[in-house]
């Protein structure tokens, strides 16, 4: 989220936990990247990080100042008090810093749990309002103990369930687009690529045959550029009795009898006739689909039938054809 946006619009995401990063300015500088204070009595857990622990310590009751003991990679911090923010550490931990302001005191009801050279106040927490921070950047490699401060920000300071798993993005994602398309049918476009035929499955999954699924080219063999499992690509099309009908429908020619890679034999239509006729202006068979140009999101274009003539009317003592447009 920006932090332009007014704590009333956060707060209706109904956010878990916010985590206030990193940035170049001071707090104390004009014009500053501020916060809506109201954020900070909404009673959401609050993680500061950085600048972001700088601007939360200052909101709360700190003190923020330049103190010339500017820190900048690998240091040592130490630990007096791990308390929930640091559990797990030891007594030092290296940390990877870069700041040149510090905060001079923690603001009432925290706890530092951290210092520096360079940092008096290097980490703190109140559990009371769910809040706590650090001065280091513990969400780079180069803090090996910061994804433990992340975890117990998320799983002990705010209180969050460790619950995500892909399964559980399939059903909800199922979820939304039965609530979305309802009992409507849907035209699901496969480009032969890895993101539609995810979408496809999911679509597939959440409303069976009220989805359509359209292949590039006439077969699921023919589709894609290597990037989908091909086997895959043909299960989702079997699953698809609205394909199969609609492709018995076309012209014989249209149905893909070629052999892989003989191009000037290729009478597949580029896409299937429903998706060009959504999108190409003129629709099926429309003359800028015939010549051999782009249609947006039509897939490669067969070779125009002016350069397939060429070619075959080639003679020896003839210019081989140019690339590119044949000129006048
Ligand atoms: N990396 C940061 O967030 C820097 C914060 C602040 N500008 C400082 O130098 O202390």
């Amino acid at each position: 989220m920006p932090h332009t946006m007014s704590a009333e619009r956060m707060l209706a995401k109904n956010p878990a936990g916010i985590i206030l990063s990193g940035g170049p300015s001071s707090v104390y500088e004009e014009g500053a990247p501020s916060i809506d204070p109201a954020i900070f009595t909404a009673g959401v857990p609050i993680m500061g990080i950085c600048y972001g622990f700088q601007a939360m310590a200052q909101a709360m009751g700190g003190t923020v100042a330049q103190t010339g003991r500017r820190e900048y990679g690998r240091t040592v911090a130490t630990v007096a008090d791990a308390g929930t923010a640091l559990a797990g550490s030891g007594a030092e931990q290296t940390v990877w810093m870069s700041h040149g302001d510090s905060v001079q005191e923690a603001p009432e009801g925290f706890t530092v749990l951290a210092t520096t050279e360079g940092a008096p106040v290097a980490a703190f927490e109140n559990l009371d309002v769910k809040m706590c921070g650090v001065q280091w950047h513990p969400e780079v490699k180069h803090s090996p103990e910061g994804q433990a401060a992340i975890e117990n920000f998320l799983y002990n300071v705010a209180g969050i369930a460790p619950d995500w798993t892909s399964a559980n993005v399939i059903d909800e994602q199922v979820e939304r687009i039965r609530a979305q398309v309802g009992s409507k049918r849907v035209i699901c476009a496969l480009s032969g690529g890895v993101d539609s035929a995810v979408a496809a499955a999911l679509v597939q999954k959440a409303v069976g045959d009220q989805a359509h699924l359209h292949p590039r080219g006439s077969r699921p063999d023919a589709c894609g550029r290597g990037g989908a499992d091909r086997e895959g690509l043909r299960r989702l099309h079997r699953r698809a009795p609205h394909h199969s009908r609609r492709e018995a429908a076309l012209p014989r020619r249209a149905r893909g009898r070629q052999r892989p890679g003989d191009q000037a034999q290729d009478h597949r239509p580029r896409v299937h006739p429903c998706v060009r006729g959504l999108r190409a202006p003129g629709g099926r068979g429309g003359r800028r689909a015939r010549r051999g140009r782009r249609v947006p999101g039509a897939g490669h274009p067969v070779p125009g039938r002016r350069r397939v003539r060429r070619r075959r009317g080639r003679g020896e003592h003839q210019e081989p054809p140019q690339r590119g447009r044949p000129s006048r």
